[in-house]
């Protein structure tokens, strides 16, 4: 071999040990084929390579005819051998040899000539040709690589942006190996060095069994946002200086156990799994583990692996397992012990299970938590595939029986159901008798078909079922539609399409926030700590108690069984049961039945202020739907404040022409950012006079939130105004003082994230590059910083920060040394999100330009702007059902403020300004921690918002924006 072989982890000796002459000849042959070199062996051991500095030198060493050693390197050999053909062999061994070459094949064809039947990793698979491994005849991984962080046998780390920018094992000991055993060499170093976070404030220092170890599981059907959850986990684990773990296959990986189920992860094996669907640890329905056998094997397992923690990530079914787990652990391990099967030191360590869930499943009938890991995903594939099916059946007129998953639980059906504005609906929480409900779905249908629609979604869930439990199907329903309407019926079940794909952004942040917090959750826990299980309320991540709320969700089961249906319902959360009333009044009701008699009806008003977001149409059709519901008349202002001073843009709305609005995006009712004082507060006030209005709902951003302070602040002057007003938050910007969410910002959120995960595609099969991307969002982060999570963009720039010379200087130190340890490696690429207002001197293709300057060759850098394309085309899911709630919540509000406001409407009312009752009258409908939540306009205006900035006082999102610098490694100054 004439090139010099630099090996890459900084050793100069490699020593292998042997323990018979066999073994030792076969293992100089192998060496010699390596590096073509002659034999030159004295005595019983052999050097090969002269040790000066940039070569290796390799002393296979003879220690003598020992058959016990000899033994176990056979065995340990077999081990190796029989992995092979796993996905990733070189995790499986500790042992690792790897040489820095740019070389490759030259190494492959001098093997392979030798030795036809070796075996490779990363031949011929995607490795190849940037790093090949394979095992000498004493089972100890050999490798050769053209990247410079080559040494790993686990993939790196992030690089230490904190000074070390060395990310490469540093061996002390320079013996490398006493072949063979498989127990005693360098991975202790080795894992440390490259597992933990480099600027890590948490001990990384001690031995590696020192280190606690976290493992997660992924279990039952997968859910798009798994690999998120896992991310997460594995990643805060190293963080906080655990060992982090993947037990692979859901409970079969604890029944099966060793190395192979129970994997040691490492900071790169979960590098771009966030917007990977699926979940790449593998998931099962595992029959062993619903008896006490397998439980008992898998307490085995994970005692063997030294697991301390074990985060489990599934539905109903696997967290009752997790919890039926914990529960026996204390005799599973006795009878471990009696068996001889563990030690007792063993017995001490590992008392108590700690144990952790965090709720994965499409289904979302996990009681305690508002939503499920994967429940959004699986509703955006249902709403698209129903707006697909709308554009057909409209163009036959026919109706179409949908049916979606949900084994127990009508989740699904019921928030396709409101987003789609589907006709009907089949959940198995509101069973009714076979008669009753068809009765009343064809009721409901043919009165749609009278007043004109030309299509009918029925949508059943998959366990719907009538009063006697007996099952209701799709093509039940079909037949019914047939034989009492007539109509042309067609059936479609939409199956697996509905777990497939990509996860949206609200699971990606989900999932991640919860894999974080289920960490924290395992290691504040105590013995007397109850298992945690991490749910969602509304905005806020909480921990519950897992055993609670498998029993909750227990006896919701139970109650159905049991034919108890108003139980099941009262054990379903309070979102649950308003959605399902939402549903029936703005999509069942009878509108020449309204609820409210005569003298409650009202004449309401709704407009669109501010630039079009998802959710908006959502908002009018649901406001509106729902007035004719209970009687009252719903106006709509076309094109905001101008369009009425302008034009007396006020029409009433028809049921008829909002058919569809629900599925649309933009404002079908127009929107502008004028505000009232500009377009003419006194000409609002007239038309508000002429038609009466007895209350005003304004859905817009932050234009909206000045505008309803204007006429709030004009009640003095303008009678008109002393009716109910309420703000509905609505812009991308997510800006609006008084909530944490606004609709379209989750709309807008995926269509960033979508369009990020194309650039990040393109950045990571160029291999060398990295992208600035341009974010809307006016000076709120919002957009920027949730993005960033979703797609795990390296950096993000927000107006609330600007970009400071330093930052931007440390951020481009570690993307280049990022790409210097990545460079050859698979899919690599970088996104930079940046906000616009984040700093007007630097553009994105400024900054770009900046960046590939300071780059030094190491990578490029180009700047990406989506523009308007952020709006996002169709309203989400979440922003359509959202919008629906909101909209009810809108018109209660206004309902219940008119007794309120009676007052204050009458003639000979004196204005008091101070009037806190009539202030309250006008106010912004949020959703703030947990909880929907009013705010006074007055109050928000003069304590919570910093009007010159357009902006609220207090940023909620500021924690997760840490959450996204630790889980890519960014250093922040
Ligand atoms: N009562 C139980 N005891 C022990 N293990 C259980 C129990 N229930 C479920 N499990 C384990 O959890 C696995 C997954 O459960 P299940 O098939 O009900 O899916 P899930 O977690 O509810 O997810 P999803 O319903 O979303 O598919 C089961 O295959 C089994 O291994
Ligand atoms: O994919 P499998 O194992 O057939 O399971 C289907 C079931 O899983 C779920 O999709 C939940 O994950 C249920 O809605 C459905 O009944
Ligand atoms: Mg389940």
């Amino acid at each position: 071999m004439t090139e010099n072989i630099p090996i890459v982890n900084g050793t100069s000796l490699y020593t292998v040990r042997t323990y018979s002459s066999k073994d030792y000849e076969s293992t100089i042959d192998f060496y010699l084929t390596l590096f073509q070199l002659n034999k030159d062996s004295s005595a019983n051991n052999a050097t090969f390579l002269s040790n000066d500095s940039n070569t290796v030198s390799i002393k296979i060493v003879f220690e003598g005819e020992d058959p016990v050693k000899q033994a176990k390197c056979d065995e340990t050999y077999q081990d190796l051998l029989s992995i092979r053909d796993t996905k990733d062999w070189r995790t499986s061994t500790k042992e690792s040899f790897v040489l820095n070459t740019s070389n490759i094949k030259t190494f492959l064809d001098i093997l392979l000539a030798r030795y036809p039947d070796l075996k490779f990793q990363g031949y011929p698979s995607d490795l190849f040709p940037m790093e090949l491994y394979t095992l000498d005849p004493n089972g100890n991984l050999v490798g050769v690589s053209n990247t410079k962080n080559a040494i790993s046998t686990k993939p790196t780390g992030p690089p230490t942006s904190a000074g070390n920018t060395n990310n490469v094992a540093k061996f002390t000991d320079n013996k490398l190996s006493s072949i063979g055993s498989a127990s005693n060499l360098i991975s202790k170093h080795q894992s440390l060095t490259s597992d933990v976070f480099p600027y890590l404030p948490l001990s990384s220092t001690g031995d590696d069994s020192s280190r606690k170890a976290i493992a997660v599981m992924t279990s039952g059907g997968d859910a798009p946002g798994m690999n998120s959850n896992v991310r997460a986990i594995v990643r805060t684990a190293l963080f906080r200086g655990c060992r982090a773990y993947a037990v692979m296959e859901g409970y079969t990986g604890l029944v099966e156990g060793g190395p192979e189920y129970i994997k040691q992860m490492s900071w790169d094996d979960v590098r771009d799994w966030s917007s990977q669907g699926g979940t790449n640890i593998g998931t099962a329905r595992c029959k062993e583990f619903r008896t006490r056998e397998g439980r008992l094997l898998g307490a085995l397992h994970l005692i063997e692996a030294g697991v301390d923690a074990l985060i489990v990530c599934g539905g109903d079914g696997s967290l009752t397992g997790a919890d039926l787990f914990r529960h026996e652990w204390p005799s599973l391990i006795k009878e471990l012990l009696d068996t001889n099967r563990i030690t007792s030191s063993q017995y001490k360590t590992y008392q108590h299970l700690n144990i952790c869930g965090t709720v994965g499943s499409i289904d979302n009938d996990m009681a305690t938590t508002d939503a499920t890991i994967g429940a959004y995903s699986s509703l955006d594939r249902i709403c698209t595939a129903i707006d697909y099916i709308e554009s057909t059946a409209f163009s036959h007129s026919r109706a179409f029986v949908v049916e979606v998953m949900g084994r127990n639980c009508g989740w699904l059906a019921l928030m396709a159901g409101i987003a789609t504005s589907a006709d009907y609906i089949l959940i198995p929480e509101k069973p009714a008798s076979s008669r009753d409900w068809q009765d009343q779905m064809c009721d409901i249908v043919a009165k749609h078909r009278n007043r004109g629609k030309r299509t009918t979604i029925v949508i059943v869930a998959e366990g719907a079922i009538s009063a006697d439990l007996t099952p209701i199907k799709a093509e039940d329903v079909k037949e019914v539609l047939v034989d009492r309407l007539h109509l042309d019926t067609r059936v479609t079940i939409l199956g697996h399409v509905q777990r497939g794909g990509t996860p949206v952004a609200f699971d990606r942040i989900l999932a991640t926030l919860q894999g974080v917090e289920a960490v924290d959750a395992v290691l504040e826990s105590t013995p007397q700590t109850p298992s945690p299980l991490i749910a969602i309320n509304e905005n806020q991540i909480h921990r519950k108690s897992l055993v609670e709320s498998v029993k909750l969700t227990k006896d919701v089961a139970a109650a159905i069984q049991a034919k108890d249906f108003k139980k099941a319902m009262s054990l379903r959360d309070t979102e649950f049961i308003e959605h399902l009333n939402n549903f029936m009044a703005i999509n069942s009701a009878d509108h020449n039945k309204p609820n409210l008699p005569h003298d409650k009806r009202l004449r309401l008003a709704i407009v669109n202020i501010g630039a079009p977001a998802g959710g908006m149409n959502s908002a009018v059709y649901s406001m509106a739907t729902y007035c004719m519901s209970q009687g009252h008349k719903p106006y709509a202002i076309y094109n905001g404040w101008t369009g009425l001073t302008r034009h007396e843009s006020v029409r009433s709305l028809n049921w008829l022409d909002m058919i569809g609005w629900q599925s649309r995006g933009g404002s079908e009712i127009g929107t502008n950012r004028t505000t009232p004082e500009e377009a003419d507060i006194g000409m609002i006030a007239y038309y508000f006079q002429k038609y009466q209005f007895d209350g005003l709902i304004i859905v817009g951003g932050f234009e909206a939130f000045v505008s309803l302070h204007q006429l709030e602040r004009a009640r003095d002057n303008y009678p008109a105004f002393r009716i109910p007003m309420v703000l509905i938050p609505a812009t991308l910007s997510n800006n609006v003082p008084g909530s944490e969410y606004s609709l379209g910002s989750d709309t807008a959120l995926n269509s960033l994230m979508e369009y990020c995960d194309v650039i990040k595609q393109s950045a990571s099969s160029t291999r060398d590059r990295a992208f600035v991307v341009e974010v809307q969002g006016g000076n709120s982060g919002y957009l920027a910083s949730l993005t960033s999570m979703a797609v795990g963009a390296q950096v993000s720039y927000v107006p609330e920060e600007g970009i400071s010379l330093e930052q931007l200087q440390q951020d481009i130190k570690t993307m280049r040394e990022y790409f210097e340890l990545s460079k050859g490696r698979n899919r690599f690429g970088r996104l930079i999100l940046k906000s616009i207002n984040a700093s007007k001197v630097f553009t994105a293709e400024h900054l770009s330009d900046v960046i590939t300057e300071e780059a030094e060759g190491e990578f490029d850098c180009k700047g990406a702007v989506p523009g308007h394309v952020q709006q996002g085309e169709l309203p989400s899911p979440i922003d359509r059902t959202r919008g629906t709630r909101l909209a009810i919540r809108a018109v209660n509000f206004i309902e219940n403020n008119q007794d309120v406001i009676a007052e204050a409407r009458s003639d000979n009312y004196c204005y008091d300004p101070d009037d806190i009752a009539l202030h309250a009258t006008a106010s912004v409908l949020g959703i703030k921690g947990s909880h929907v939540v009013l705010t006074s306009i007055n109050q928000l205006y003069d304590f919570e918002a910093e009007i010159s900035k357009r902006m609220p006082k207090f940023i909620h999102w500021t924690k997760t924006r840490i959450i996204a610098d630790h889980l890519v490694g960014r250093k922040k100054l």
